[in-house]
């Protein structure tokens, strides 16, 4: 049945990203630009005879009972007291600890397909408070534009940036998020800057001189990049990117770079192919 098998879950680029302070309990304060890319890892789901939720495809080094595709299944569980099992498969395409948010947006898909699937009626506003627990990047993924976020980046308002073509570079390292983020070096104290200012290029990434030296193969992939174009990180890394207009310079660059690195060429999308897929549900 179709309506159960290929359910993308997209990659995200944060294409700029500002600490602006940090909340009492410890987290970080951030302005960020999330824009989605036609490159996506894919979730399958079969109903099961109990109320299980049982994933098919474990991915190596995470616990089933800690993938955020179960978490997000049994939270919905636990809130509508749906008495429903499922059995999904993730096929896996997206690095992870790549920046990329691959399991951030697999947590949402699974919850706005099983909202759908389930008839669980829950409104969106419902399915962003249950996402934000399992991640401060899953709210973008469900509401699926591209978007201005504030806060851990659950404050969003949406935004319509170029949809360029992205060559993307997969250093072979995980990049420690919670490091990073605990870096004594890290700039926390960035001015706020205003929509305009990210519209006009002025906006880079704070993380970008810790990451750099706290990880050589991502500096290695910046300067890299930077012979072909304008080198950016996305999040916290390791994956670094670069646009360009034209699908066939990128196709040239990502070529150039491919003896050496992981590279994927990806659109950028201001909407996520998320929504479509639920729109042929209706
Ligand atoms: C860097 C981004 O990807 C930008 O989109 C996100 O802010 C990362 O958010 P995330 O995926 O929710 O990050 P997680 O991997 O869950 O967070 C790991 C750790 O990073 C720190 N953390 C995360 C997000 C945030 N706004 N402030 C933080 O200080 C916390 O110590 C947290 O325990
Ligand atoms: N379904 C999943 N897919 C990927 N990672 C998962 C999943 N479930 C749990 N995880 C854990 O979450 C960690 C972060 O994965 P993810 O792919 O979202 O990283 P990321 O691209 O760096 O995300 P972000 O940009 O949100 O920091 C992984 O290293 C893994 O331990």
């Amino acid at each position: 049945m179709t309506e159960l098998e290929n359910w993308p879950a997209p990659a995200k680029l944060n294409l700029m990203l500002r600490i602006v302070g940090r909340r009492p309990d410890g987290y970080h304060l951030l302005q960020t630009v999330f824009q989605f890319v036609d490159w996506a890892d894919s979730l399958h789901f079969r109903w099961r005879d109990d109320d299980q939720v049982v994933l098919a495809t474990p991915l190596p080094g995470v616990p089933p009972d800690r993938d955020l595709t179960v978490r997000a299944a049994r939270a919905l569980q636990r809130l509508t007291g749906v008495r429903r099992g499922v059995e999904i498969r993730l096929d896996k395409r997206l690095p992870m600890g790549g920046g990329l948010g691959g399991g951030s947006s697999d947590a949402a898909t699974v919850l706005v397909a099983l909202n759908a699937l389930w008839g669980l009626g829950l409104s969106e506003t419902a399915l962003l408070e249950v996402g934000v627990e399992l991640g401060a990047d899953v709210p973008v993924f469900i509401k699926g534009v591209a978007a201005w976020a504030e806060g851990v980046g659950e404050r969003l308002t949406p935004v319509e940036p170029p949809q360029p073509w992205y060559v993307i570079l997969v250093p072979p390292c995980e990049v420690a998020t919670a490091a990073v983020f605990g870096a004594e070096d890290l700039t926390r104290n960035s001015p706020p800057a205003k929509i305009s200012d990210f519209l006009a290029g002025l906006c880079g990434n704070d993380f970008l001189p810790v990451v750099r030296r706290l990880y050589p193969q991502v500096d290695a992939a910046l300067a890299d990049l930077a012979r072909h174009g304008q080198p950016r990180l996305t999040g916290t890394g390791a994956c670094v990117y670069a646009a360009f207009p034209e699908r066939d310079r990128a196709e040239a660059v990502a070529a150039a770079l491919a003896r050496r690195w992981r590279v994927q060429v990806a659109r950028g999308l201001n909407r996520s192919p998320l929504l479509d897929k639920l729109a042929q549900l209706r």
